[in-house]
């Protein structure tokens, strides 16, 4: 049972909680990626796996037993970090032996091992170079060789593509994908990176501020989001979080309403409340500069050139909407109409900001399905 489970993890640096209050659990085999802005707490948890870092509060298990107290060379963990930590005084055959020989294997299938890394990780050649003689992405590759001799049931990484440049990091992604395929190690990866997240997890844990936000798959943490912190975290640029007043399946931005369907009516009146925030992405506002039922008017403020889209900034009584539109042909002032597409509106709690949910049956247009608990963080 390759999984690790976290059960009321707390980290505490003097009067600092860091980690707070953490329950989840990694199961075996899985990509799961530690998500979140700079500071929230990544790197420390999976320090505390890898036993690098001591846990304040709260049971740490893996492979079901409890680990608070084991060193970490007892833990069957490897791990990658982002400066990838080699030996400088060794080469590239010796750091990646290295491991190896402390544990005492045999040494034919030390080489064994060394030779299939090499081939797989496009390392042969380079064998007796010191790690100041590779690039960076040739380090890189010597780091996450060294982590995958080991065989070890854990593999830790630590935003290890961070020094690579967008290319390598596409090649790199698919050797560890390789490696997962391989090995089938549990896999925890730390990034900040949201595109690096999506592409490689299996499931994404969400931190912000040392709290778990959300734990999901890629497609419901960006389409069912938990809360208010992970609709804006994920997705570029972030969804419109809108203060609106909803009155029996109208809402209302300001002096003008536009009308829910009658499931999304239904789903809400049934909740009962009315304290509400609004959420729509970008992506899933249709513009059109004239009158609309199912939409409010606003003002075009500016426009954004983001490649292949354009980002159009729009003043509705007061609150900014931001919507892609694939024209460019906006003026500033214009009048335009926004209307969100209604199978991709979420409705949150005005005190909690978590999600109130969605309606059983609403269609999503992509195929997808998709959760349609009420999620409440976890
Ligand atoms: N040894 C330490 N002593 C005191 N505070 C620390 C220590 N290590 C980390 N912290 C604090 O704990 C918090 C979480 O740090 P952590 O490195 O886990 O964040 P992170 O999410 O990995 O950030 P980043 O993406 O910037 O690496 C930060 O506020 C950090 O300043």
């Amino acid at each position: 049972m390759k999984e690790i489970k976290f059960e009321n993890v707390r980290k505490v640096y003097g009067d600092t909680e860091v980690v707070k209050d953490l329950n989840f659990t990694v199961r075996e085999g899985e990509r799961l990626i530690l998500l979140g802005p700079s500071g929230c707490g990544k790197s420390t948890i999976l320090r505390m796996i890898a036993g690098l870092e001591e846990i304040t509060s709260g049971n740490l298990y893996m492979n079901g037993q409890r680990v608070n107290d084991t060193p970490s060379g007892k833990r069957n963990v490897s791990m990658v970090f982002q400066n990838y930590a080699l030996y400088p005084h060794m080469t590239v055959k010796q750091n990646i032996m290295y491991a190896l020989k402390v544990k005492k294997i045999e040494k034919k299938e030390i080489e064994r091992r060394f030779d299939f890394v090499l081939e797989m990780l496009q390392l042969r050649g380079y064998e007796n170079r010191l790690p100041k003689q590779l690039s960076g992405g040739q380090r890189q590759r010597v780091a996450l060789a060294r982590a995958t001799v080991n065989r070890s049931d854990f593999f830790l990484l630590d935003e290890p593509l961070s020094n690579l440049d967008a290319q390598l990091r596409v090649s790199a992604r698919k050797e560890l994908m390789k490696i997962h395929e391989m090995f089938g190690q549990t896999i925890v990866y730390v990034t900040h990176d949201q595109i690096e997240a999506t592409t490689f997890a299996d499931r994404i844990v969400l931190m912000y501020n040392g709290e778990l936000q959300m734990i999901d798959t890629p497609d419901n943490v960006y389409h069912r989001p938990a809360n208010v912190f992970t609709a804006k975290f994920i997705g570029s640029p972030p969804t419109n979080i809108l203060n609106i007043e909803y009155d029996h399946g109208a809402v209302r931005i300001g002096s003008q309403s536009f009308l829910l369907n009658e499931i999304w009516k239904d789903y809400v009146n049934q909740t009962g409340t009315n304290k509400l925030l609004f959420g729509i992405r970008p992506e899933h506002i249709e513009l059109s500069p004239v009158s609309a039922q199912k939409g409010v008017r606003g003002q075009v403020k500016y426009i954004e050139n983001q490649g292949n889209n354009y980002g159009v900034y729009i003043n509705v009584e007061g609150q900014e909407i931001i919507a892609m539109s694939e024209s460019k042909n906006w003026t500033d002032g214009q009048d335009v109409y926004v209307c969100p597409v209604m199978e991709k509106i979420h409705f949150f709690d005005k005190d909690t900001e978590r999600n109130i949910g969605y309606p059983q049956g609403l269609e999503m247009k992509d195929g997808i399905t998709y959760s349609n608990e009420r999620k409440v963080n976890v």
